[in-house]
């Protein structure tokens, strides 16, 4: 179908031939590129090789495409494109589909298992701290990774047999997400063309879902109900449409969850251990809130609420530090957006991490600092330009979970070791899918008493 976009919305500066804006998009500062069309207009025209899109430049159009309008889009051609690699799992499944898929996984976050993973937290982190032997040099950026991994892997999935899967999904996850940014955003016929990173994305993509599905076998022959993710799925009865999920659509949300439910949070955390070291004021604060609150002993759920500066850093690094730099979104019947009319296969694409950037919205947005979300700080429109985990239908499933996560590292880290960073560091950053931090060298030294 000829994709029919508002003529009327400004098209973003160079426009290339057959190209469009690929160049500009691939750039290693794309974040900042989408943040330098934001003067151009909330609704802007940008072209990736001839395929056209709209940029969604406001929170208050993203919020209409997301959450009032949402019955008028689907989730356009990322998705579309990763479906083949990733499967059917909820990020890519599509209209009552995806919602009779949501309210079967949806259980295993409700609050009560959330408040049950609190303990393994505190135990992964603990754990993994106590590893980091005073005066040695750990690569945080790798340790971020396992930390993240063996807790989606100890709360979420209980089966021995299971700890080598999310194994191998953390190992695999530089290549899938390398690949995956490739296939689906490349023009096609750019990302038809055989390259090692396009081999490794295939070797790695068909070892998950081989690993993936062996797993599901395995809980249907060897273990009863575990009370863990897979067997939640595997037991999952939708009362609305009467109908279960197959083996091959439990091992498709395995894919997703390992996929979706390790990266980011480790991006987030190994950004906060660089930010902690870079500001000693922030970090001797940081220290004097978990050393009242908490003290020697394990975090509780009681204490998440009084931990306020520990969760304005954690909101202050999915603000600056957002590692998903684009989400897409394809019109599916004539919608108007700010007063433009868009037709039925309109592509709008918005960057939480641009949004999050923008300056007539954040004051000096690039530089760190949680206290602008602390008491009567932050505004009405800063807190609706704030939408990390996305909004409405589609809105992160593991939000709350992530949130809990993050605090807990953190002020168990805090507790536990102040870590430095090299002599003249230089932070690099690296794009796949997501944006994220090269590496993380840290030098240790010891706190607290483990
Ligand atoms: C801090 C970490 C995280 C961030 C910033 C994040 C961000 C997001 C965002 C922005 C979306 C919406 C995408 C869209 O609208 O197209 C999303 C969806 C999703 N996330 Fe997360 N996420 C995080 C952690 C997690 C974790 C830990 C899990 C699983 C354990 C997870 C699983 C998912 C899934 C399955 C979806 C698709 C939901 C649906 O379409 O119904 N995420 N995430």
């Amino acid at each position: 179908m000829t994709t029919l976009l508002a003529r009327q919305a400004p098209t973003a500066p160079g426009d290339l031939p057959l190209l469009g804006h690929t160049l500009s998009l691939l750039r290693p500062d794309r974040v900042g590129y989408l943040t330098s069309l934001q003067p151009v207009g909330d609704l802007v025209r940008i072209r990736i090789g001839t395929h056209p899109f709209l940029v969604l430049n406001s929170p208050e159009l993203v919020r209409t495409v997301m959450v009032e309008e949402a019955k008028s889009f689907d989730r356009g051609r990322i998705f579309q494109k990763a479906r083949p690699y990733v499967g059917e799992g909820l990020f890519t499944a599509e209209g009552t589909e995806h919602l009779r898929q949501r309210r079967m996984v949806q259980p295993a976050f409700h609050r009560e298992q959330i408040q049950r993973s609190i303990r393994i937290m505190n135990d992964v982190v603990r754990k993994q701290a106590a590893t980091w032997r005073p005066g040695a040099t750990v690569a945080m950026d790798r340790e971020m990774h396992v930390l993240a991994s063996e807790i989606i892997g100890q709360c979420m999935f209980l089966a021995p047999e299971a700890r080598e899967v999310v194994q191998l999904a953390r190992d695999e996850l530089p290549a899938l997400l390398q690949g995956l940014g490739q296939r689906t955003l490349l023009p096609d016929f750019l990302a038809r063309v055989p390259t090692p990173v396009g081999r490794r994305f295939d070797a790695a993509c068909a070892d998950l879902r081989a690993a993936a599905a062996r797993l599901v076998t395995v809980y249907r022959e060897n273990h009863g109900d575990l009370g863990d993710f897979v067997s939640l799925l595997l037991g999952a009865h939708d009362a609305r449409t009467g109908t279960t999920l197959t083996d091959t659509q439990i091992r498709d949300q395995i894919m997703t969850l390992l996929i979706a439910g390790i990266e980011t949070p480790a991006t987030l955390m190994t950004w906060a251990m660089y930010e902690l070291a870079r500001d000693p004021a922030l970090r001797a604060r940081l220290e004097a809130e978990v050393d009242e609150v908490v003290g020697d002993r394990d975090i509780e759920a009681a204490d998440l609420p009084a931990l306020t500066l520990t969760e304005a850093f954690v909101d202050e690094n999915l603000r600056l530090h957002h590692p998903l730099w684009i989400l897409m979104r394809r019109a599916v019947k004539p919608v108007t957006l700010g007063g433009v009319t868009i037709e039925p296969g309109s592509e709008v694409l918005y960057s939480p991490a641009a949004l999050q950037r923008d300056p007539t919205i954040f004051p000096d947005p690039l530089r760190f600092n949680p206290d602008r979300w602390l008491g009567d700080a932050p505004t009405d429109r800063m807190r609706r330009a704030f939408m990390p985990y996305g909004l409405g239908n589609r809105q992160c499933i593991g939000d709350a979970f992530s949130g809990v996560q993050m605090k807990i590292t953190i002020a168990g880290i805090v507790a536990a070791r102040r870590l430095d960073l090299p002599a003249g560091f230089r932070p690099k950053t690296v794009i796949s899918s997501i944006v994220h931090l090269d590496r993380l060298p840290m030098t240790v030294h010891q706190r607290g008493n483990q």
